[in-house]
């Protein structure tokens, strides 16, 4: 099965409503590929999620950038997948290396909100990635496929899932992405290894996104910082790429 380029924006903690506004505009004015060949996503923070759904064009869809793992109640300051849900939010980011190392999400919390989000509906682009200290002591294959692991245990159906390898010290250059598509092969399913989407998220930018785009096990890109300027649409015409080179 063909797996549609993907490009999520990681808006993270950033932006006032005159900035999302812009940002939103800039994005309604590109010409980008179509639909059948990128996939496009924008996860601005919780607070801007309504302004965002009625600004954004049709074929640019929303994620969240976090969901509490399980149906919402007394949980202050969380945000429920039934409440993303019910505002009509398709997507949710979960396992984001900054919630994992920051706010201490262990892989068996962060795979329990992945397996809650898909039981109510939700898309998710679920997050792997090592720190610089583990892919130096070597254990970066270890580390991703434990997260993965601890993820594809709470999955049933994977067509709602995006994996998004996201090495916490940034370039990458599409091993890891075959390493995890065997892991796939090997744990799951060959099926579920063949399609599900694998992108990759670090210092994606204008610069480097063609070369990325290109590697074959790199099914598109999760990006923070270059998602909050104009060379978002470049990256987003990076599928293009893939596109022609099956081509050919
Ligand atoms: O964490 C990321 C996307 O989720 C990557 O961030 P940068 O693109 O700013 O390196």
């Amino acid at each position: 099965m063909a797996r549609k380029f993907f490009v999520g924006g990681n808006w993270k903690c950033n932006g006032t409503i005159d900035d999302v506004k812009k940002l939103v505009k800039t994005l309604n004015e590109v010409e980008v590929p179509s639909e059948d060949v990128v996939e496009v996503v924008v996860s601005p923070p919780f607070v801007f999620l309504p302004l965002v759904k009625a600004l954004l064009r049709s074929d640019f869809a929303i994620a969240a950038q976090n969901c509490w793992v399980r149906k919402g109640g007394a949980f202050t300051g969380e945000i429920s997948a039934e409440m993303l849900v019910n505002l009509g939010i398709p997507w949710v980011i979960l396992g984001h290396s900054e919630r994992r190392s920051l706010l201490g999400e262990s892989n068996d919390f962060v795979a329990d909100k992945v397996g809650y989000a898909l039981s109510q509906g939700l898309k998710v682009i679920a997050c792997v990635g090592e720190t610089l200290e583990q892919r130096e002591a070597g254990s970066t294959m270890d580390v991703v496929a434990a997260q993965t692991k601890a993820i594809a245990e709470k999955i049933t159906y994977w067509t709602n899932v995006v994996l998004a390898y996201e090495p916490v010290w940034a370039i990458g250059t599409g091993k890891v992405h075959i390493g995890l598509r065997k892991w796939l092969s090997a744990n799951v399913n060959a099926e579920v290894a063949s399609s599900t989407r694998i992108i990759y998220g670090g210092s994606v930018n204008a610069a480097n996104c063609r070369e990325l785009a290109a590697q074959p096990d790199i099914d598109g890109f999760l990006v923070g910082g270059a998602s909050l300027k104009p060379e978002f649409v470049e990256i987003i015409k990076s599928a293009t790429v893939k596109s022609s080179s099956k081509l050919s």
